[in-house]
């Protein structure tokens, strides 16, 4: 499975806001946001374009369009932070939709929504959560993407635990993933460490 981590300075400082137990719900999501921005550039950069002619005010050009928008897949709660940023970067995209809470004591996903294409047979997929932890989340996600036709799914996470990494890669899904790090492991409570605690709590709340 091909594991792509960005670890450019600039995501890094994001990151270290959002990893930082003093930042509040609102800095905390503004990092986020720029963070989904360094994310997706670098997930898309060998996405196929199309070329069409155009005129600028001084000569014809080629111009440069994805030729494939992708489906955005944002797993609600916490990736609902990652939503807007990716589609301002990729207005044709479409965007479905999973809702999920993990169940603190058994760490499996409990499924509360699901919106999304019934067709996703020659679709990019870009699946936005910030955090992959046991990889449970992550794996009923794309599955729902694969039972329909899905089979070029990216996971887009800012932290990614190797437990997490693991169990993508032995679910033999067709997924690769893009993170701004791979942190150190789960604690006994399946958080991951030493990582930024409930993406979904720090941005909207504790629930
Ligand atoms: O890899 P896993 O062990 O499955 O954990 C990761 C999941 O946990 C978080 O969501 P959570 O269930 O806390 O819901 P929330 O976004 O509403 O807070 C996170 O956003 C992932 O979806
Ligand atoms: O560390 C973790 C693990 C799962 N979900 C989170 O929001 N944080
Ligand atoms: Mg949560």
């Amino acid at each position: 499975m091909d594991v792509l981590v960005v670890d450019h300075p600039l995501a890094k400082d994001r990151l270290s806001t959002m990893r930082d137990a003093r930042t509040d719900s609102a800095t905390f999501r503004a990092a986020l946001h720029d963070l989904t921005v360094m994310l997706m550039y670098e997930a898309t950069r060998d996405a196929p374009v199309r070329t069409e002619r155009i005129h600028t005010p001084v000569a014809r050009t080629d111009a440069y369009r994805l030729a494939n928008p992708p489906l955005l897949v944002p797993v609600l709660r916490a990736g609902l932070g990652m939503a807007d940023q990716a589609h301002k970067l990729i207005p044709a995209a479409q965007m479905g939709f999973v809702g999920l809470a993990r169940d603190e004591q058994t760490l499996h996903p409990t499924p509360y929504m699901e919106s999304l294409p019934e067709d996703l047979a020659g679709r990019p997929v870009l699946v936005l959560d910030p955090m992959l932890a046991t990889g449970g989340s992550m794996v009923h996600t794309i599955r729902l993407l694969t039972d329909r036709g899905a089979t070029d799914v990216t996971a887009i996470c800012a932290l990614a635990a190797p437990e997490g990494i693991a169990r993508l890669e032995d679910s033999g899904l067709p997924v690769r993933v893009v993170t701004a790090s791979i942190d150190q492991r789960l604690n006994d409570s399946g958080f991951i460490v030493p990582g930024l605690g409930d993406a979904g709590d720090r941005q909207y709340g504790a629930i």
